[in-house]
């Protein structure tokens, strides 16, 4: 357990004795990263002499493609904070300059460069370890996710090609809406491309947790720190399935109470985008949510054998070729899927997986032919 709790407790504040800066990135900073223990929460002043020893080294390269975006900046500023990253590669099509020469000032360890435009991708992904994706268009009020399908799909594509051809081996986060298709569509690119790896192919769901967590601490009074909701199925609407009967700690809801809360869950994401009338999508909580995904990813690859997380993969849970769900992640990505989570449920939660399985499966048959197609149109050009 040395490099389970460690990284999570000296966070920033361990990156130099002196400094004042007191937030800490992992347990109380991003929130329980994915344990299935029942508390980490402790604070620990880190000593500099038995710290050094255990912590790994900031040595992790990551690229964030979209980043001068409304999540990309954040989750820069996020990721420039971790120290587990030696490099943060920032790629975009415009505007990326100044957002790394802005980030590049944080006297963190990491190293900033920035990319811009389709020929400078390749040198961003080479020899990186985790490639975070939130590069496409934010819905506005009235859209769906899958309205944006038609742009986001050739954007995903696109870049998904580049990352097979410079850097198959990195674990690949996909934000880009609709990530019920985008995943898929990265999963056959990847495949035409003869480098798919199942286990490192990620759909980020994780916000969906983060607001389970947030939602249900607030409505049952308890600590923020210590709740643990599942939410599997996928990520748009009814396909957003929260599993309240398996909440951490142990707790009990009414009928009303799941009710509301499912629903409120489904609908987090419509709500910020009806508050921000016009102006996009969730931004910043989407931010700390990919930042906290991406340093599970980390501490998995770091060694860290206590990594869990739900996110939307290629998985035998259900009838559905991908799903997301409470998964163990290690240094070669997804090492099993937790399936328990899914046993035992309500009467309400079985009723409402059913119901999420034929939207879903469409989806995902979308974004398959969608690959599929530019496919075709590619050999026969
Ligand atoms: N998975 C999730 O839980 C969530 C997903 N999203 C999705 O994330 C995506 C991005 O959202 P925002 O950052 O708010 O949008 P944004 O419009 O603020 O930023 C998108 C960035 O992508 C860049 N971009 C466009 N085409 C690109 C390309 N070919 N290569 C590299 N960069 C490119 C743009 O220049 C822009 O900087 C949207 O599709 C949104 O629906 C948003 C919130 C939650
Ligand atoms: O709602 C949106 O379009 C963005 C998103 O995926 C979320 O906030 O969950």
């Amino acid at each position: 357990a040395a490099l389970v709790s460690k990284p999570r407790n000296r966070g920033i504040s361990g990156l130099k004795a002196s400094s004042s800066i007191s937030f800490e990135l992992g347990s109380s900073f991003l929130g329980k990263t994915g344990s299935l223990r029942a508390s980490v929460t402790t604070r620990v002043a880190p000593k500099a002499k038995s710290v050094a020893r255990i912590l790994p080294e900031a040595s992790y390269k990551v690229a964030v493609l979209g980043a001068a975006g409304g999540i990309g900046q954040p989750l820069g500023l996020l990721i420039k904070m971790s120290p587990l990253v030696s490099e943060l590669r920032l790629y975009d099509i415009a505007n990326v300059k100044g957002v790394a020469a802005d980030l590049s000032h944080c006297n963190t360890p990491s190293q900033v460069m920035d990319f811009t435009g389709p020929a400078e991708l390749a040198s961003c992904l080479k020899g990186v370890d985790v490639v975070v994706i939130p590069a496409g268009v934010p819905r506005k009020p009235g859209m769906t996710r899958d309205d944006l399908f038609n742009i986001n799909a050739g954007i995903v594509k696109s870049l998904i090609e580049a990352v097979a051809d410079n850097c198959p081996e990195a674990f690949i986060h996909i934000i880009s809406n609709p990530v019920n298709s985008t995943v898929p569509i990265a999963a056959e690119i990847l495949k035409q491309k003869g480098v798919y790896n199942t286990k490192k192919l990620f759909g980020v769901s994780t916000l969906d947790v983060v607001r389970a967590n947030t939602f249900v601490a607030q409505k049952k009074g308890l600590k923020l720190i210590d709740v643990d909701v599942p939410v599997v199925g996928g990520h748009a609407g009814i396909t957003i399935l929260p599993l309240l009967s398996k909440t951490r700690p142990s707790v009990t809801f009414t009928d009303e109470e799941t009710e509301q809360l499912t629903k409120r869950i489904q609908n987090a994401g419509t709500e910020v985008v009806e508050a921000k009338a016009g102006a996009g999508s969730a931004t910043l909580s989407m931010a700390y949510a990919a930042a906290r995904f991406v340093e599970s990813s980390l501490r998995a690859l770091a060694g860290d054998p206590d990594v869990y997380e739900c996110t939307y993969v290629q998985s035998e849970l259900t009838e559905l070729p991908f799903f997301a769900s409470r998964v163990k992640i290690g240094k070669n990505g997804v090492e099993s899927i937790i399936s328990s989570d899914l046993e035992g449920i309500t009467e309400y939660e079985a009723n409402a997986l059913e119901a999420l399985k034929p939207e879903l499966k469409a989806s995902i048959e979308k974004g398959i032919e969608f690959a599929h197609k530019q496919q075709g149109a590619a050999a026969s050009v």
